[in-house]
């Protein structure tokens, strides 16, 4: 495999396939399609950092943004409706593995309900049945050892793949296993979730152990990093002649012949310049992610035609999905203070970086118990003012599609009892702490160009919490997660429980207020160019095909037309293997 930041590898070249981004899916899709002999190359705005510890070193993930030579985040700047910049940035990874290399690295599978829910939005074939043996195949799990059960790690080996190329392993040793029985008894009490051996192996809401992709290297004795490019990319048993990384350049735009079949991709240096041509002898592939896909499909000139227009874009496929229905999950957290005698107590507060040592994912029942039947017959009373609103602001196409989507949405929610919120069980130095977020927001936002200038950041407008069911969620889990540290298992430790939210008798409205001014993006971010029907304000076909295009697919985590209750990467693995099924198919 060449990896190189030269353009003359690319420039004026032709290749068999040429894909946008070396991100999880990209890397997925290309090592597939040059396994069989096909010429690809990928071109990735970001560096090969492969030698840097804060990318291959698991528990270094802290020093991510600390040392400028990393440089693997975009760092978006993310706005409000009225064009005024939110508070934080938003984390997107920007080195080959994408956001793989530096993302939290935590593992866990989908539900059988919610991707069959992706089916029947008019995608024939994207269902549990076609997609979990892909997770499958992907995971090379470490079952864990008996120290690791003793200290809570637990394993369904029907639900986890041992062939694989990605390790996926509990850390050695565990992470603050007094604190997980802890947190566990208290989970148990005030949720009545108790504690399950694997978040794999659920149907709904569950809480266990975390898995992540990690594994231990028993010579250089550290915690790797699983990231794509590790586990596809970089290994000498995985090199391929036929492989191609151009690295440190940025796609502007694709090119399209008079049929509108892609004929291949502009790009240049990602820090300005000359623009250069590579083109594809099959297919062009997108896999930049949701925040980068389709700000390219508007700079081609595929998009809404008025956005286009503004920008000086000649329209070539009026598509006005593309950038619409973006999803995130917005995340905060507490903490309460440990007692001065446990402070230094290393089964509680290890100060090691590899996030949420326990999981716990809440249902509607769970959440909101005698409000919930009240709280599940709105949300199906108020679908239509929801999809209303939803096109109103621009965040989907029309009323048609905003309503088939928001109903297959409250049907997981309200019928399946999939999970509606996540708490992430931790510890930081003398504080226990809880992270959490609404899981399958009801918000949507959207991403579009800002500039004509190929160069330029996109406009990012995740409208977090702008539904009230997502801030009735997200105050609810705010409060139940500080409930838990008044209870008896965790009475031996803490000595005071709220350290950073607000006062004990807050008001609904106070939360809420706190919430939104605290909330950061979960970094799960999907739909922007979502597989559904054209007619739903769709962007890809269930062939993953760009409508209104030939030989133009997305393969990226932004086909995914909804949140799913997991952390993204098993889906994301699971349909960028897929996609390269259906591109061999086509051949
Ligand atoms: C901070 C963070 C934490 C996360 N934690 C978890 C977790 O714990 N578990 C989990 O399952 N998931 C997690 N995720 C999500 C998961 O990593 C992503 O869903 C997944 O990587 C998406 O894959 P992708 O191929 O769509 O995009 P990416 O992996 O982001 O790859 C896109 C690539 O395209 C490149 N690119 C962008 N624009 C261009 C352009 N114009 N030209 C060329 N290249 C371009 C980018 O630099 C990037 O390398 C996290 C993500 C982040 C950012």
């Amino acid at each position: 495999t060449k990896i190189t930041n030269d353009s003359s590898v690319a420039s004026s070249r032709t290749f068999d396939y040429v894909v946008a981004g070396a991100g999880l899916s990209g890397i997925v899709v290309g090592t597939k399609l040059s396994a069989q002999g096909y010429s690809v190359l990928l071109i990735e705005a970001g560096k090969d950092l492969q030698n840097n510890s804060a990318i291959y070193n698991a528990e270094l993930r802290g020093n991510l943004d600390d040392d400028p030579a990393t440089d693997c985040n975009w760092h978006y700047v993310g706005s409000y409706d009225n064009g005024t910049a939110l508070p934080i940035t938003i984390d997107n990874g920007k080195c080959v593995g994408g956001s793989s290399s530096i993302n939290g690295m935590v593992w866990y599978r989908p539900t059988a309900a919610e991707l069959d829910a992706i089916e029947s939005l008019g995608n024939p074939g994207w269902n549990s049945t076609t997609l979990f043996p892909y997770m499958k195949a992907i995971e090379h799990n470490h079952p864990p050892s008996a120290t690791q059960r003793a200290d809570g790690a637990n394993l369904v080996p029907a639900y986890h793949g041992f062939d694989g190329a990605v390790n996926v392993s509990f850390p050695v040793p565990m992470r603050i296993p007094a604190a997980q029985v802890i947190y566990k008894a208290a989970i148990a009490l005030v949720w009545g979730i108790p504690n399950s051996p694997d978040l794999s192996a659920r149907t709904g809401s569950i809480s266990a152990s975390t898995s992540w992709t990690i594994w231990w290297d028993p010579v250089a004795q550290i915690t790797r990093r699983a990231s794509a490019a590790y586990s596809l990319l970089y290994p000498k048993s995985k090199q391929q002649a036929t492989l191609t990384v151009l690295t440190e350049h940025k796609v502007a735009k694709v090119i399209f012949d008079k049929k509108l079949k892609a004929t291949g991709l502009q790009f240049g240096l990602t820090t300005g310049g000359t623009l250069y041509t590579v083109n594809a002898k099959y297919e062009v592939i997108l896999a930049a992610g949701s925040l980068a896909t389709p700000p390219i499909l508007e700079r081609s000139g595929v998009g809404n035609k008025s956005i286009l227009k503004s920008f000086g874009i000649k329209t070539l496929v009026d598509l006005p999905g593309v950038g619409l229905n973006l999803q995130d999950q917005p995340g905060t957290g507490l903490s309460a203070l440990v007692d001065t005698a446990n402070a230094s107590n290393t089964a509680l507060i290890d100060n090691r970086n590899i996030f949420g040592p326990v999981i716990s994912l809440l249902d509607i029942d769970q959440l909101f118990g005698d409000e919930e039947a009240a709280l599940s017959a709105k949300l199906h009373e108020d679908i239509k003012a929801r999809a209303k609103a939803a096109v109103a602001s621009g965040a989907e196409v029309n009323l048609a599609g905003a309503t088939q989507l928001y109903t297959t949405v409250t049907n997981l929610i309200t019928q399946k009892k999939q999970p509606i919120a996540e708490h992430l069980s931790e510890s930081y130095p003398a504080v226990m702490t809880s992270a959490f977020w609404p899981l399958t927001p009801l918000s949507r936002g959207h991403i579009h160009i800002n500039s004509s200038d190929p160069f330029a950041d996109p406009r990012i407008t995740p409208r977090f919490l702008t539904d009230e069911f997502d801030v009735k969620v997200a105050v609810q889990v705010a409060k139940a997660s500080r409930s838990l540290y008044s209870t008896a298992p965790f009475a031996p430790i803490i000595a005071e429980v709220v350290v950073d939210a607000v006062a004990a008798n807050a008001t609904d409205a106070e939360w809420a207020a706190w919430y939104e001014s605290t909330a950061y993006g979960a970094s799960h971010w999907l739909g922007s160019s979502a597989m559904r029907p054209r007619a739903s304000g769709g962007v890809v076909s269930p062939e993953l095909e760009v409508y209104g295009t030939s030989g133009l697919r997305v393969v990226d985590a932004s086909v995914i037309p909804f949140q799913l209750t997991c952390h993204s990467m098993p889906a994301v693995y699971a349909i960028s293997q897929k996609a390269a099924d259906l591109v061999l198919a086509a051949r």
